[in-house]
């Protein structure tokens, strides 16, 4: 995203971190002075879930799920579905919305899903009637009613759910979202969000009586419509506007969600059976639901098929479960480790940690990611701004994080916004909840080449941080005339003498050895003029060698330069356009993986440098 505004994590979405500060904890100490956290809880304007589903509404781009669909993928995932709802609005600040989504036409995962979130959230949560927002966007109402399919039968009501069916199939999946309090539970069963008053015994105002008979499946098929205004969802289907299909509902939280203090009965018969090996269990319900007949390889349930797993932890995600994790392990380990202690041994493998310090346990917290630290080696950000002419009024201190605590190896330094750091901070005083993978803008990477080590400053600027810097750098930057400019981007290295501007050689020559920044200098102005850079300014980084300058740009964004400069050059005769085009680039296939976490991994390919 090349922002310094984002910060991306890796969790299952509902045990998302909650990472607040006690408000009598809200204090900590720096340098012995108290200091209040400008931020004590991570919580967001806007969540979006885009959940797992069983992806139907993908049928046109993915043909192979004619195949495997089936009903039980759907009645698996709605479980998973309401804790990931329900987490999103946990985590969410009051007055904001909650988009709540999938690529699935199937009520269980939708509809369901919805009312059973504003169920359980009382009047906390509404359901936002959005039709006039997109106006062209072409949908449908969301469904009151729907039957729920298990087993080749439809079920009309969760009483005519056999007990031996009613750890996979539970109350939210019906419209009333009712549990019709079976002999079993007689005593213990709640509905969903519901007292124990709302449920009654079982014989409700509907008429509904208890049936776990199977056979009562063929005579009963009351129907049950629900009362919340589901019509407010939207359903786009494909052959409406030549999309694929998706479900869509925009929620807004209107005050705190309500404590839930009961796991319903239906819940917890879930939680009991998930015990049993789930993909094994999936891939059984799998064969028996295929509609094709055909048989499904267990290697065919794939990670969004196994979530019923997840049905171990927090099911309600209300503020008061919120508070409840104070006492959560890593809050232990925040308060009760010493500052320094042994090697610690890992619980799950028996190995050590590694390191003997307690920021290296922190390491070792997120087993496989690297940690954010805050860069705080003022030797060589001095050592930056000296060399690219950074004034002070520039905010390094506090922004700059690296994924490496060992500043003086530190390969990547990236700048992070006001936000990220106020969360970056809560994280550090919360024990790092957050597992984060990749964060803020890279903004500066170490030379690694043989000839950087000639250079007064190790460091170069990141394409990716440029844009910010660029009004910013007062040394190493120079202006080029669209052709020199355009020679630069086509072969990458060129020695001062044989640029077309003779004065640009010159002033390129006298520049420090070291990365420097070339800026494409508008038609109107002189080679005499400073620099001037504003949002429409094109520049690339530089390594300015003994004897030329080389691009430190890819060879893909070198020709994508060209291609916009051919537009943006554009004098009549197609003469830039047809060198772009001869123009032949050594194409390299896109990083796919970014490199963010991994120190020491290059993640460009540079032109020669030097
Ligand atoms: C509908 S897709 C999201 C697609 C995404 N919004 C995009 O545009 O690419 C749902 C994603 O959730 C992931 N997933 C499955 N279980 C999850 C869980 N418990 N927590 C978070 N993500 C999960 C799946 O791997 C899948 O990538």
């Amino acid at each position: 995203m090349c922002t310094a505004n984002l910060i991306v994590t890796n969790h299952e979405a509902q045990h998302f971190p909650s990472c607040h500060l006690n408000k009598n904890k809200a204090d900590a100490f720096e340098n012995g002075v108290a200091m209040e956290p400008s931020v004590s809880q991570l919580l967001f304007d806007r969540v979006l879930c885009d959940v797992p589903c069983s992806g139907d509404g993908t049928l046109r781009k993915a043909p192979d799920i004619w195949r495997k669909w089936n009903v039980g993928m759907g009645n698996g995932l709605h479980g998973l579905q309401v804790q990931i709802g329900m987490r999103g609005l946990s985590l969410l600040k009051v007055g904001g919305r909650m988009v709540y989504s999938t690529c699935s036409m199937n009520p269980v995962e939708n509809e369901a899903v919805v009312a059973e979130i504003l169920r359980r959230c009382g009047g906390s949560v509404e359901l936002l009637d959005v039709s006039s927002e997109l106006p062209q966007l072409v949908r449908r109402p969301g469904l009151k009613k729907w039957k729920v399919r298990d087993k080749g039968s439809w079920l009309a009501s969760y009483k005519d759910v056999s007990k031996f069916r009613t750890a996979g199939i539970i109350p939210s999946m019906f419209p009333s979202g009712k549990n019709y309090v079976d002999n079993a539970d007689k005593n213990h069963g709640t509905v969903l969000g519901q007292t124990q008053d709302d449920v009654g015994d079982g014989n409700s105002a509907n008429g509904f009586e208890p049936k776990n008979d199977p056979e009562a499946l063929t005579y009963d098929l009351d129907e049950e419509v629900s009362t919340f205004p589901l019509e407010r969802c939207m359903r786009i289907v494909p052959h409406d506007q030549n999309t694929g299909a998706f479900f869509i509902a925009v929620l807004a939280k209107l005050s705190p969600l309500p404590a839930i203090q009961k796991k319903p009965a239906s819940l917890r018969r879930q939680l009991n059976s998930s015990n049993d090996s789930i993909p094994e269990k999936l891939a059984n319900e799998m064969q028996e639901e295929d509609i094709n007949g055909s048989e499904i390889n267990s290697a065919d349930v794939t990670e969004e098929q196994v979530p019923e797993a997840a049905f171990d932890a927090d099911l309600m995600g209300s503020e008061l479960e919120e508070a409840a994790l104070d006492t959560d392990p890593s809050k232990i380990y925040e308060e009760n480790e010493p500052e320094e202690t042994e090697d610690p041994v890992d619980k799950e493998t028996g190995s050590k940690a590694g390191g003997g310090k307690r920021k290296l346990q922190i390491q070792g917290k997120w087993r496989g990611v690297d940690p954010v630290v805050f860069f705080t080696n003022n030797a060589i950000v001095d050592s930056i701004k000296i060399f690219y002419g950074i004034d002070e009024s520039f905010a390094f201190s506090g922004h700059l994080v690296t994924r490496n605590s060992d500043t003086d190896h530190v390969k990547r330094i990236y700048y992070v916004s006001k936000s990220v750091k106020d969360v970056l901070e809560l994280n550090f005083k919360r024990g790092q909840q957050l597992k984060i993978t990749s964060i803020g803008l890279k903004m500066f990477e170490r030379q690694s080449a043989k000839e950087c080590s000639l250079s007064p400053c190790a460091f170069r600027i990141s394409s990716e941080g440029l844009p910010l810097l660029l009004p910013r750098i007062t040394k190493q930057i120079l202006e080029a005339s669209p052709v020199d400019f355009k020679h630069l981007l086509q072969y990458k290295t060129i020695k001062f003498a044989d640029f077309v501007d003779a004065e640009f050689g010159e002033k390129a020559s006298k520049l420090m050895l070291g990365c420097c920044v070339v800026v494409l200098r508008k038609d109107d102005r002189s080679s005499l003029d400073l620099p001037q850079v504003d949002a429409s300014t094109i520049a690339i980084g530089c390594w300015r060698g003994r004897t030329n300058i080389s691009v430190m740009v890819t060879a893909i964004d070198c020709r994508e330069m060209l291609e916009r400069l051919s537009v943006r050059m554009e004098n009549g005769n197609g003469h830039v356009l047809l060198e772009t085009e001869s123009f032949i680039v050594e194409r390299e296939e896109p990083n796919t993986n970014d490199g963010e976490t991994k120190e020491g991994a290059e993640t460009m390919e540079l032109a020669t440098v030097g």
